[in-house]
């Protein structure tokens, strides 16, 4: 029995532990820690996970998971250092952290994996990347691959690829909400019901979705069979690239990945 204690039940907190559930993980078998005591009410409530504080859990636990914003990663080091227990495995999903942070303030010889998922676990469709840290051996990164595998697909990348990964897939599925948010918009502009406009363009989206997902075809390809010669598609691509949405799309994940290494740089070592 491998005893998963996870740091921080917000979003994606609360993500794991339920996509873990629904993979067949018992409840006994996971704890949490939450900073806000009616929030840890209500998720023991709702999953039958027991919710602990950071010293109890980190007794119990063979795996802790860190899932807090990289802004309170300080405090809570400061709780686990003195209680975490020699070989226990940590787990951290915080953008922009690296697993030296963590190497630094735990005991010496500690395992760490970095993570960087996303929301869709909640659908079981998570994107994982996982790095190993100094300690890490194959068996803790075998480990978390088959646990994050259970809410998703996982891909092995090495640690200096993290900031990178964190901008294109741990911030992705916001780029895509955002372009759905668009579109729909765009339905009101054109005096479809914001309904009807809702239905029409997550149904498109999933459906593309899923052509993607057959991997057999490129998505230029993909977007070629739609677009007529002289036809409606072409129309809107030209708009497209003259407001520049390529150059934007470009802009905007060099500047996500930008803001992942500052994050990371405000725990550098003095
Ligand atoms: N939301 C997302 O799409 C993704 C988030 N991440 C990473 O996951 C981490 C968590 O993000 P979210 O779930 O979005 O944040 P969140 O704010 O929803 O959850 C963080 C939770 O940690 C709790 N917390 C803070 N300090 C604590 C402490 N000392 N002890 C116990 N609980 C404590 C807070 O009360 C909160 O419920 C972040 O580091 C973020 O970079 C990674 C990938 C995607
Ligand atoms: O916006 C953020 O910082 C987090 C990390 C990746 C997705 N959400």
């Amino acid at each position: 029995m491998t005893t998963i204690a996870v740091l921080g039940a917000g979003k994606i907190g609360e993500a794991l532990l339920s996509g873990l559930l629904q993979g067949g993980r018992p409840a006994e078998e996971l704890l949490f820690t939450e900073k806000h005591p009616e929030r840890a009410a209500e998720l023991t409530e709702q999953y039958g996970v027991e919710g602990l504080d950071v010293a109890s859990a980190a007794q119990r636990a063979d795996v802790v998971v860190v899932a807090v914003k990289p802004q309170d990663i300080e405090p809570l080091l400061d709780q686990l250092a003195p209680v975490i227990r020699p070989g226990t495995l940590v787990v951290s999903l915080c953008a922009g952290l690296p697993t030296s942070l963590y190497e630094r303030r735990l005991p010496e010889g500690t395992p760490v994996v970095r993570v960087m998922p996303n929301t869709p676990m909640v659908v079981s469709e998570a994107m994982s990347a996982i790095s190993a840290g100094k300690y890490a051996q194959a068996e803790h990164l075998n480990l978390v691959d088959d646990l994050l595998q259970t809410v998703g697909k996982v891909a092995r990348v090495p640690e200096n690829q993290q900031d990178a990964v964190t901008a294109l897939s741990g911030s992705g599925p916001a780029y895509f909400f955002y372009l759905v948010e668009a579109m729909i918009d765009a339905g009101i502009l054109l005096g479809i019901p914001r309904d009807l406009a809702t239905r029409l363009i997550i149904q498109s989206a999933v459906g593309a979705a899923q052509m993607l997902n057959r991997n057999d075809q490129h998505p230029v390809i993909l977007r070629e069979a739609v677009t007529s010669p002289a036809g409606t598609t072409i129309m809107a691509i030209r708009e497209l690239e003259k407001h520049g949405v390529r150059a934007a799309m470009l802009a905007a994940i060099e500047a996500a990945r930008d803001r992942s290494v500052e994050l990371g740089r405000d725990h550098e070592a003095d």
